[in-house]
């Protein structure tokens, strides 16, 4: 695992700030910011400085863990009020990935018990913290899981950065990959560049050839064609948000990757931790789509592609009917279908 061992953490805790590595600049530039504040926190969680799903809830937690370190009231209720206001802050920063909401809440949730602030303070940074590590176990177990559905010399697509910069390590659809390597058994990443932002091109190919992992890169409407002439055995994702019947939403893109794979019998598959799923979004037309700024479509690399005054529509997530989606693979297992019932049971509701 040495090769993904070299691949930089998103995120890093260091007592008086929280380390990102800036995915905005990758793959040209490998630069590491240093957030001191909490609207820095919010700033690169809202631009894209730090994304995908997992990473978002670490940087949220830590950020929220951070603030509340310089409270100065001795009043437990008073630090409970601080503490819920920076976390609606911070939970403004994006509205589709779920893992973000769930992660402040742990953290809110981790001082229900607290009787005094110093405790309070220590409990924040420790939970924190444990979001992080565990997204690495679940990360891990995941691409187990998923590695199980795959055979030497697949040639495997997907969307997007659902890999280990996403996440606290290995990601979620790249998993496999990484634990392919890790065996010896040969996998051939195909990655769809990913407009507006490019996470295809700038982060998942840059990620996948430090491992030296198999990787082509093809533009979004490429898809049907490379299924076709390249023969793709499987389509894999990550998500940002899945609601209680199964219904997904992920990077733009993805809902036709899976209408596609469906016309041309390939099995489609979306990996993500139990973080992601959301029992109390009833379907896909309940999950927030984020609208991000024109500029994303209307500018390629500071460069203007389109004429000013175009009208844009610039949805960030689609998306996917449950109908569409061969299996649901999480850290308890990977799940076929018949989804109403077998999500809530990952939870042992
Ligand atoms: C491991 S989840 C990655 C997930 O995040 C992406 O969105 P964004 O880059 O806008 O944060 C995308 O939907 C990926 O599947």
């Amino acid at each position: 695992m040495a090769e993904l061992l070299s691949i930089p953490r998103s995120v890093e805790w260091n007592d008086t700030h929280i380390t990102i590595l800036n995915q905005q600049k990758l793959p040209f530039q490998t630069e590491y910011l240093e957030l001191k504040e909490l609207a820095d926190v919010w700033d690169a969680i809202a631009t894209l400085k730090v994304r995908g799903a997992p990473a978002i809830g670490i940087t949220a937690a830590y950020g929220l863990a951070l603030a509340a370190q310089r409270y100065e009231t001795d009043s437990i209720a008073e630090f409970r009020k601080l503490l819920q206001k920076d976390r609606d802050y911070l939970a403004s920063s994006r509205p589709t990935a779920v893992n973000l909401f769930w992660a402040l809440d742990r953290l809110v949730a981790s001082i229900a018990h607290t009787s005094s602030v110093n405790e309070a303070k220590t409990a924040l940074v420790h939970e924190a913290t444990r979001i992080q590590v565990e997204d690495e176990e679940t990360c891990r177990t995941i691409g187990e899981y998923a590695l199980s559905l795959f055979q030497d010399g697949d040639r495997i697509l997907t969307i997007c950065n659902a890999g280990s910069i996403a996440t606290a390590r290995y990601g979620t659809a790249l998993a496999p990959f990484y634990l392919a390597k890790e065996k010896g058994i040969n996998l051939h990443v195909y990655a769809s560049e990913t407009r507006p932002v490019l996470q295809g091109a700038r982060l998942t190919t840059w990620e996948l050839m430090q491992a030296g992992i198999d990787v082509t890169l093809i533009t979004d409407n490429m898809a049907a064609q490379t299924m076709r002439t390249k023969r793709i055995t499987a389509v894999i994702v990550g998500a940002d948000r899945i609601a209680a019947n199964g219904d997904t939403a992920n990077k733009i893109g993805t809902f036709g990757l899976a209408l596609l794979a469906k016309a041309f019998g390939i099995p489609f598959y979306v990996a993500a931790p139990l973080s992601t799923i959301d029992l109390a979004t009833k379907t896909g037309q309940d999950i927030p789509i984020e609208e991000r700024n024109p500029e994303e479509v209307t500018h390629l690399a500071g460069m203007r592609i389109a004429p000013e005054g175009v009208n844009v529509y610039n949805p960030a997530f689609d998306v996917t009917p449950h109908e569409l989606i061969t299996a649901i693979i999480t850290e308890k297992g990977i799940i076929r279908g018949n989804y109403e019932t077998a999500l809530p049971a990952l939870f042992n509701i």
